[in-house]
């Protein structure tokens, strides 16, 4: 798939005045080692309000790393996390998603033996009201509670079209690889964030599913005007949805900008092309030792 058929509709939109607004999300010289191993080096980066931004980088740069770091699973070894303005030090992962990040995973965590809308209501825990001693007698207000939970839950899953709403009841495990990451978005946004991170959102995809998914993260941006962090390794969606791109190449952030100021940049060529050769000597290695 060409960059140009995954640049169906809006151009990045905050780019042209990404320079005069404040920053949602500051990354400012994060370092995150563990031993002897340095996962993320002075990583520096901004993500302003309503921007939809890439990490990109050859496999082990640190881009989950980096994700894990923002989402409060892991504690910088240096430097600092703010979310508009604020420091997220010694925040847990909870009180991240409080301040309005949250975020989706490589691999799928949905509770496959729970259906598609309990699995919504999850992602909402966060924010509920209700005491152990309000479910336990499930008073006045603890009913009307869920019963906004639910309705909250369906007007999210009701954002993917109406197939998702038709299968509220199915177990999230019937549904479709696509289905599955779609649930695990509408989980995301049940906490009502303003930051979403999305690790591989078209991980698995096919080709059409990869448009689709497209064309829905674009949605999340414009219509609930979310402020959008991405990993992706398909360079194609990357760059057509992007108003700016982080390489990471081993931890260090190598280039930021503009898709075609990424797109020819001889570090990211390098990068790219020298993990490509790595893993060719690699291959050629093992199938060397095998013969
Ligand atoms: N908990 C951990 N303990 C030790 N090393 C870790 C840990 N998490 C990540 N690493 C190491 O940090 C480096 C960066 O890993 P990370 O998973 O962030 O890379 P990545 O860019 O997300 O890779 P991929 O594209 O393959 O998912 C790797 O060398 C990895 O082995």
């Amino acid at each position: 798939m060409s960059s140009e058929e995954v640049r169906t509709s809006s151009q990045p939109a905050a780019a042209a005045v990404a320079s005069k607004t404040e920053a949602l999300l500051e990354l400012r010289n994060v370092t995150k080692t563990f031993g002897g191993l340095t996962a993320v080096s002075k990583v520096d980066l901004i993500v302003r309000p309503r921007e939809i931004v890439s990490v990109i980088g050859p496999n082990g740069a640190g881009k989950t790393t980096v994700f894990n770091l923002i989402t409060g699973i892991y504690e910088p070894s240096s430097g600092e996390i703010l979310l508009a303005g604020r420091s997220l030090a010694g925040l847990s992962p909870d009180k991240i998603v409080l301040q309005g990040i949250t975020r989706t995973f490589q691999n799928i965590r949905l509770f496959n033996n729970m259906t598609v809308l309990e699995n919504v209501l999850v992602g909402q825990h966060t924010r509920l009201k209700a005491g152990v001693l309000g479910s336990l007698f499930r008073t006045r207000s603890v009913v009307a509670e869920e019963k906004r939970a639910r309705e909250r839950a369906l007007e999210l899953l009701g954002f993917f079209g109406t197939a998702l709403v038709a299968r509220q009841d199915e177990y999230v495990m019937n549904l479709s690889y696509a289905d599955r990451r779609r649930v695990e978005i509408a989980r995301a946004l049940a906490a009502d964030p303003k930051l979403l991170l999305l690790d591989e959102p078209t991980a698995g995809m096919n080709e059409v599913e990869t448009l689709e998914a497209v064309k829905y993260i674009r949605r999340l941006r414009d219509e609930l005007g979310l402020t959008i962090l991405l990993i992706e390794h398909k360079l194609a969606v990357t760059m057509g949805m992007s108003d700016h791109i982080a390489v990471l190449d081993y931890g260090q952030k190598i280039a930021d900008g503009l898709p075609d100021e990424v797109r020819y940049d001889e570090r990211v060529i390098a990068a790219y092309l020298g993990r490509q050769s790595e893993t060719k000597a690699e291959d050629d290695e093992s199938a060397a030792e095998e013969a």
